[in-house]
């Protein structure tokens, strides 16, 4: 392939980014007031306004053209094609196909995937409704009324977001836990106060191999078996969703429990899948689907609309733009909705996973940046911490600032509120403060030259940072879902671009492999084949046990 820098377009871009460089948002503003209008998109219920970047109308389309030259309509078309763009791993990526609501065929290998797809979806359902009704209960005979979602990575992140954020749509009378990490303490939380005859684990590994996981799983199942359930009650309360069938079944899952998953799926893509089955019981399969519905009216606008009108591409290049151009590091993400709290930590598994790669598809290293370093929190709580730096800081952070124009629940006018500092927060990225700003301030406020002209400096903001602002009604299940597609094509943008591949995550193996080994001696063993530094700490263990 070609390396990005090499394409003229790239070139073409970094002489754009000399000549414009000394423009601030600022001045973009003054010379045009229409950058509203002009730089903002709308599809699937979101609108977003990118008219507060350091970009013209010249800067978009040299954008454009880096996304033409690159072939990224090409790129797209593939992966609803269900081409092999995992090329490590010689698979499709077609989460699109999860939520899929048209009657297009998508096929791997000649065969088409959507029969499948649509039967897991009437199995989840009649799941859903057996759950709800009673007919499949806990052994005493009781209604299960808490699910506990057992999983991590992707089988935590994405799906925790979907419950999070749709809490005013759940099911009367349901509860809905989370474990995940290896820490004792998770699954210890998890099962405080819970009833074992009303509990429902759902046991969620792609893989059914992650260690997290099978840990957390057998934890709970000895949980189960403490409270006075016996192994054979254990298939009353355990079900699973696994391309895994043989590991799931030997832990004691009926075969008819265990909901599939295809390698077609990645894990950080997989909310869409039977890996949702926990929320599905929570929120309703209807309510479910309609998140569906959103991520494929998102889906059809990235496949079908323009380049210069399509969000998640225009995003991406965006994204692309500064981490290539201009030396940024990282991307905030600041949700103005406590509903979508986890929205930032469920994009740094999408993103970071997906994108933090130092070879091409080829293999060959990269000499550009890749993927971005993602943080990010809820607004307003962000504005007392680390909104500092964004503001007096010394680097270039981009942020998309996200926000529904309605609250989902309304409380006096704290939603007002909450707009005015979505605003004020992005009109002082905009627009800073000079120091003759600052400087007129301070004295008309009386205070002495001397100390006005020594304070002023620490006050001044300098503006000019860049930021997109997407907004919506109100947080429904199809708003969710386009948002979270939104992201994902936009990632894939950007991976497509950096041509390297989004959809494997190599990177994560080796530490695993080491953990693993290292276990093997903590208690006991020769600690020679280590370094120094983790022999010690090793014995440290050793000594405190
Ligand atoms: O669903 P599984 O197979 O347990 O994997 C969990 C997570 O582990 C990873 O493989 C590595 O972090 C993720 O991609 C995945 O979401």
């Amino acid at each position: 392939m070609t390396a990005p820098t090499e394409l003229n377009a790239w070139k073409a871009l970094q002489n754009h980014k000399s000549a414009i460089e000394s423009t601030d948002l600022r001045a973009l503003f003054q010379q045009d007031n229409t950058r509203h209008d002009k730089f903002s998109l709308e599809a699937a219920g979101l609108h977003i306004d990118f008219s507060r970047h350091r970009a013209t109308q010249d800067t978009f389309q040299r954008l454009l053209d880096l996304a033409r030259e690159a072939n990224l309509e090409a790129g797209i078309q593939a992966m609803f094609n269900g081409e092999p763009i995992n090329n490590t791993e010689r698979r499709p990526a077609l989460h699109v196909a999860l939520r899929n609501r048209s009657d297009a065929a998508i096929k791997v290998d000649g065969k088409d995937v959507m029969p499948t797809v649509r039967d897991t979806l009437k199995r989840m359902r009649s799941f859903v409704k057996a759950v709800h009704r009673g007919d499949f209960k806990g052994h005493t005979g009781k209604k299960l009324r808490t699910i506990v979602n057992i999983g991590i990575g992707g089988s935590f992140l994405g799906p925790k977001v979907v419950s999070d954020a749709l809490r005013p749509y759940w099911q009367d009378g349901y509860d809905l836990r989370y474990v995940a990490n290896i820490d004792g303490t998770d699954i210890t939380t998890a099962c405080r106060d819970l009833d074992p005859e009303t509990t429902l684990f759902v046991v969620c590994s792609k893989s059914f191999g992650t260690l997290e996981t099978l840990k957390n799983a057998e934890a709970a199942r000895a949980w189960f078996l403490q409270q006075g359930g016996k192994q054979k009650d254990v298939k009353h309360h355990f079900v699973a969703v696994s391309t895994n069938i043989r590991a799931a079944t030997e832990f004691g899952i009926d075969e008819n429990n265990i909901y599939p998953m295809w390698d077609w799926v990645g894990g950080r893509y997989s909310l869409w899948s039977a890996i949702g089955l926990p929320q599905a019981i929570v929120l309703g399969m209807d309510t479910f689907e309609q998140l569906l519905d959103g991520a494929h009216a998102m889906d059809e606008h990235f496949r079908t609309a323009k380049l210069g009108e399509n969000l998640p591409v225009v995003m991406g290049l965006l994204g692309i733009w500064y981490q290539n151009f201009w030396g940024a590091e990282s991307q905030a993400v600041l949700v103005y909705d406590e509903s979508l709290k986890e929205f930032p930590a469920h994009l740094q598994q999408m993103d970071m996973e997906s994108n933090g790669k130092r070879v091409t598809r080829d293999g060959d290293p990269v000499n550009w940046q890749t993927g971005a370093v993602v943080w990010g929190g809820t607004g307003t709580n962000g504005q007392h911490a680390y909104h500092q730096l964004l503001h007096q800081g010394t680097r270039l952070i981009p942020a998309d600032f996200i926000m529904p124009l309605r609250s989902q629940n309304p409380v006096a006018d704290h939603h007002a509120w909450l707009f005015a500092n979505f605003l004020g927060q992005q009109q002082a990225m905009l627009e800073g403060k000079t120091e003759d700003e600052v400087l007129a301030e301070l004295l008309t406020q009386g205070m002495d030259e001397k100390q006005a002209r020594a304070l002023a400096p620490h006050k001044v903001i300098p503006g000019n940072q860049p930021h997109t602002a997407i907004t919506f009604d109100l947080l429904t299940p199809e708003v969710l879902g386009a948002l979270i597609a939104l992201y994902e094509h936009k990632v894939y943008v950007q991976g497509h671009i950096w041509g390297i591949n989004s959809f494997d995550q190599w990177g994560v193996e080796l530490g695993k492999v080491l953990g693993n080994a290292i276990h093997d001696v903590l208690h006991k063993g020769d600690l020679k084949p280590y370094d120094d530094s983790t022999a010690a700490l090793i014995r440290r263990y050793r000594n405190s046990q």
